[in-house]
């Protein structure tokens, strides 16, 4: 049955889902790296597509900024017939150690924001990736060569309100940098018994108006992206053996 949001029907999505919050991150993906990709939802301008990579079906869908959009997605994917999720964002660095363009591949993300909150009713909870997920994405960027961090990510609603005295207190309780949809994508994918990562290059520091340049975070986003599609096909290597 088609979705709310996701026009889409099972067997439309694949099992892997990549999740960019951009829509032209997504047909980046599917023009640059999927053969046979094929747009199988546009509603709402969360450009939905499925092709294959090196033999692998894997789907990219736009979750657009924030929790409320990722729940959403996330929760259409479940029920369209999902199995792994993995968002391919951007990320505001909290520490010097995070540099413009640094892949980090979060291991769990604190769920400051309003979205997990109301579906949890308030209760504690720590929104984690599936271990094989990063597991299989930190192998792949040790192959691929690609400098990377791993560890905790915190998730937030106002992009905005984010300051580098706020980034500097949560990085000294570990927390490497700022985005919009990890904690929602884990806490969704765990209610419904699915794997979850999220993969992130660095676009800015916190609080710091100025981007990265373009050119250095293209570079930085598609070595993320050839992380993450390698770990796909790391991960559906395993499941056939
Ligand atoms: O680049 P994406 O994947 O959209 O991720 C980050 O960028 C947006 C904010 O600029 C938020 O969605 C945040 O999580
Ligand atoms: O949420 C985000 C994402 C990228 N950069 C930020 O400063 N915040």
């Amino acid at each position: 049955m088609s979705q709310i949001h996701l026009r889409a029907e099972p067997g439309d999505v694949a099992e892997y889902v990549l999740l960019p919050g951009d829509p032209g991150r997504a047909r980046r993906i599917a023009e640059t790296y999927l053969e046979d990709a094929r747009l199988y939802t546009e509603h709402r301008q969360l450009l939905g597509f499925t092709g294959t990579y090196q033999g692998v079906r894997v789907s990219v869908q736009t979750t657009g900024m924030g929790c409320p959009s990722a729940a959403i997605v996330a929760e259409e994917l479940a029920r369209l017939g999902a199995r792994t999720l993995i968002r391919v964002g951007t990320l505001g660095g909290a520490t010097p150690r995070v540099q413009p363009a640094d892949l980090v591949v979060a291991t769990a993300a604190v769920p400051n924001d309003g979205t997990t909150r109301q579906m949890l009713g308030g209760a504690p909870y720590a929104p984690a990736a599936s271990f094989e997920v990063v597991e299989a994405a930190v192998a792949s960027a040790r192959e691929l060569g690609v400098p990377h961090h791993a560890g905790l990510i915190m998730t937030e609603d106002a992009f905005y309100a984010s300051t580098p005295e706020h980034a500097r207190l949560w990085a000294s309780r570990g927390v490497l940098g700022f985005e919009m949809e990890a904690s929602a994508v884990f806490l969704v994918a765990a209610q419904h018994g699915l794997r979850a990562g999220c993969l992130t290059a660095c676009s800015n520091d916190i609080g710091d108006p100025q981007l990265v340049p373009d050119e250095v975070l293209a570079q930085g986003v598609d070595r993320m992206v050839r992380v993450a599609l390698d770990a796909v096909v790391r991960l559906a290597g395993a499941e056939a053996h």
